[in-house]
């Protein structure tokens, strides 16, 4: 029997999103890989975090097709199987690392008989985002760093094939931001997990298999960053992006000049 490809981990087909008076997503059609790091890149406001909300099944007035991991969007079984840190941490201030790492691993998988199991995904995904020297501190004491990646050790319990992570990197140190990349990495290869991640970082583009690049609801280019480079003539994938912005912006121009021209004639 032939090895059946395994389908993409996230795939969206005219996916639009509605918040208030305003559409933030408009007729998106992407798609993100399994195995692969996918970066999801544009300025603040232009529906990188409607878009991680409407893949998780948490967005309001979202209409399309949104397939994660084969199924729709906010399927009851998904929840297991992706894991999503905001950009609000959340943890408990007034539990450990550990014993917040423990309470979210007793709800994932209960029961008295996966208590060894527990302990080990605990202590794993404590290693994992490098805090095992802080393990039995109060999250309340923890730097905002340190906080973000207790949520990001939470959402690496269940092993999960996806990855859905809101600038995870903020407010990090080079060394550190450098070792989550790292990280990212090794989920994909190692464990065969996508990753989406959104960033306003661009040199962390650099770093992506592939890129999503939004601008105001829409997705302006989707490619890898050697080819969006190859493609723009530019140096850096910054460059690339203004380049994008300025083409779509004379686009823009050009439609309206020439709608003008025919509705005055
Ligand atoms: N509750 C709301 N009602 C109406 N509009 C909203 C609401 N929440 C967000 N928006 C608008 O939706 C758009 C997309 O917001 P979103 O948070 O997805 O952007 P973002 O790209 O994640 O931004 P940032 O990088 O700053 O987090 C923004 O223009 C925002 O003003």
């Amino acid at each position: 029997m032939m090895n059946k490809e395994p389908g993409p981990a996230i795939r969206a087909t005219g996916l639009t999103a509605v918040r208030g008076p305003r559409t933030v997503l408009r007729d998106l059609d992407f798609t993100v890989p399994a195995g692969r790091v996918t970066g999801l890149l544009g300025p603040s406001g232009c529906g990188k975090s409607t878009l991680m909300r409407a893949v998780m099944g948490t967005q309001a007035k979202v209409a399309g097709d949104l397939r994660v991991l084969g199924l729709p969007a906010g399927h009851p079984s998904l929840r297991a199987r992706i894991g999503y840190v905001t950009q609000a941490p959340a943890v408990f201030a007034d539990l450990t690392v550990r014993q917040n790492l423990e309470y979210f691993a007793a709800v994932l998988d209960p029961g008295r008989r996966a208590a060894a199991r527990r302990e080990e995904n605990v202590t794993r995904a404590i290693r994992d985002v490098d805090l095992t020297s802080h393990a039995d501190a109060l999250a309340a004491h923890l730097s905002g760093g340190q906080r973000s990646r207790v949520s990001l050790a939470v959402a690496l319990l269940g092993s999960p094939e996806l990855l859905v992570l809101d600038e995870p990197t903020v407010g990090l140190d080079p060394v550190l931001r450098r070792d989550l990349w790292d990280l990212f990495h090794a989920l994909a290869a190692d464990r065969g997990a996508g990753l989406l991640i959104s960033s306003h970082v661009m040199d962390e583009a650099e770093r992506c298999h592939g890129l999503l690049l939004m601008r105001e609801g829409e997705i302006l280019a989707q490619d890898s960053p050697d080819d969006l480079r190859a493609r723009t003539g530019a140096d850096t994938v910054e460059a690339a992006f203004l380049t994008l912005i300025d083409q779509a912006a004379e686009a823009a121009t050009a439609a309206t000049r020439s709608h003008s021209q025919e509705t005055s004639r």
